[in-house]
């Protein structure tokens, strides 16, 4: 089973160029101001010139208007749009308007959480399952942590899907083994402080994969 990754939050030439040397299938612009991971619209724009081709660029936002979605799309050339915090019709509305993949990030706790995946089922592409973060969280992703992988155990998938939250060199492998997730997401876990991604991280990650 080849299991890919995307690195998501890159915001240095550096480590953009280390997660594509070390085989990432997709890289993470994160557009939400209030992020240590924010790109200005100049930098994705710089970033995103990198990218080849077989990497996907993927835009991170929560609940975003279309004039920020328009220029972001325009400046990270992205791919795919990564929404937290959209409900199911405003994701579809997204998706028709700009026509690009569409991933819609479910936060989970609980199964119940889960369930509610099902509302995305035709409004999104993919769903990313992210564990929600605690009351009251500055961000409602890129915090390290993670959810109970048990809980997708006998889970009906209703779209294709990626494994998010709290993901690290210490724990993908295992992970992988239990949820039999074939793309990886990981943001905090490759970094050595908030929004500091790491190149050694990042590549000792990738390489866990390949293993
Ligand atoms: O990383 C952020 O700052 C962020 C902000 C707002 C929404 C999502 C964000 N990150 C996403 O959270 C997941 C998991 O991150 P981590 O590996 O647990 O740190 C990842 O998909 C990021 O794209």
């Amino acid at each position: 089973m080849r299991v890919t990754a995307k690195i998501c939050g890159l915001s240095t030439p550096e480590t953009l160029d280390a997660a594509i040397r070390g085989g990432a299938s997709h890289i993470g612009l994160n557009f939400y101001a209030p992020s240590p991971r924010y790109v200005s619209f100049a930098l994705a724009e710089r970033l995103a010139a990198r990218v080849p081709g077989h990497v996907a660029r993927v835009g991170i936002f929560v609940d975003p208007d279309d004039d920020l979605l328009d220029r972001a799309i325009a400046a990270g050339q992205l791919d795919v749009i990564q929404l937290h915090g959209a409900t199911p019709s405003r994701t579809a509305a997204i998706r028709t308007r700009f026509a690009r993949e569409t991933w819609a990030a479910i936060a989970v706790k609980t199964r119940t959480d889960l369930d509610g995946a099902r509302a995305y089922a035709t409004a999104a592409d993919r769903l990313l399952y992210d564990a929600k973060t605690p009351a009251g969280a500055a961000l409602p992703g890129g915090m390290g942590v993670r959810f109970d992988w048990a809980l997708l155990d006998g889970f009906r998938h209703p779209l294709p899907w990626a494994l998010s939250g709290g993901l690290d060199l210490t724990n993908v492998t295992a992970a992988i083994r239990q949820t039999r997730a074939t793309l990886v997401d990981v943001s905090s876990g490759v970094e050595t402080a908030a929004g500091v991604k790491d190149v050694d991280k990042i590549t000792a990650f990738l390489k866990a994969l390949a293993a």
